[in-house]
């Protein structure tokens, strides 16, 4: 009795084993699968969302500002002229998708959930709706920003953080335009006046001076008549190389 219950009990232990080995190769070929089929299309499908496109969430100030930057030639407000003076508006995607094509991160993202954080909430309106434009020359940024209801700071105002994130964001998408991978070594940031939640602000970046691998760039948020100034802001941008995002 006690020997055929021993036989029993290696049996039982026997098919645990198998089984879970099969559940786990089972586990780990789907959950590759499932993640590779997400993840490929989004990566290498021609057509990944271009967010910096309008969409329904979009309102009259935000579209009217898209379309006076957008318009073909359209001219430098403060009069910029023919140098640099025209605007090209800058495509936004949710992942790095530049890396991932040249191959090096492929397999890091791939098995990542890693989303741009001004560009992963579901929701349209909710949170960043921005765009950015650049100058030919490459010297300046404008980026039109709708600042939607989940980035409450203050009651009925933006949060200080969020548009930390947009400034860091739009120097360094305008520092990346220069010399890609760049990294923000240091941000100063001055808030003047509150942004309302739900305004649509315009922040405008200005490359400063160039040393080495350094790059300075300044930074200003102001209502989109430009009649009041929110934010003032510096920042640092140190370029590297890909060896260093690898690092962890
Ligand atoms: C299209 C794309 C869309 C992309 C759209 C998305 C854009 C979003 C952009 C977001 C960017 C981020 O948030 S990046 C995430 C936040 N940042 C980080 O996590 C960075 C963490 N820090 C680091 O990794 C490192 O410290 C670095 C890369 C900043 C610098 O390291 P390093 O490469 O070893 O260089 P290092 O020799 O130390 O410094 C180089 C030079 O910079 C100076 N330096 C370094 N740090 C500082 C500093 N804080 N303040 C002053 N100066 C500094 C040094 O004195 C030196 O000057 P000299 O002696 O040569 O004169």
């Amino acid at each position: 009795m006690a020997k055929s219950l021993g036989h029993f009990s290696s049996l039982v232990s026997f098919t645990k084993t198998q089984l879970s080995r099969q559940c786990a190769r089972l586990f780990f070929r789907t959950s590759v699968r499932r993640t590779v089929m997400r993840a490929v299309p989004s990566i290498l499908s021609p057509k990944a969302r271009d967010f910096s496109l309008p969409n329904p969430s979009w309102g009259d100030e935000m579209m009217r500002l898209y379309n006076h930057y957008n318009q073909q030639g359209g001219v430098d407000p403060e009069g910029g002229g023919e140098q640099g003076g025209r605007w090209t508006r800058l495509p936004s995607y949710n992942r790095s998708l530049k890396y991932a094509i040249g191959g090096v991160y492929l397999s890091k993202i791939i098995q990542s959930k890693a989303r741009l954080f001004t560009r992963n909430i579901q929701q349209a309106g909710a949170a960043f709706e921005y765009v950015v434009f650049y100058t030919n020359d490459k010297q300046r940024c404008v980026c039109v920003l709708q600042a939607g209801h989940l980035l409450e700071g203050p009651p009925g105002h933006v949060h200080g953080g969020a548009i930390a994130t947009m400034i860091d964001t739009v120097t360094g998408s305008h520092a990346s335009l220069l010399c890609a991978p760049v990294m923000t070594a240091n941000l100063n940031v001055n808030y003047r006046s509150p942004i309302p939640l739900g305004s649509t602000v315009l922040i405008e970046s200005t490359l400063g001076e160039q040393e080495g691998r350094k790059m300075f760039v300044s930074c200003k948020i102001s209502s989109s008549d430009g009649s009041k100034l929110h934010t003032e802001a510096t920042a640092l941008f140190v370029s590297v190389g890909v060896s260093h995002l690898l690092r962890g």
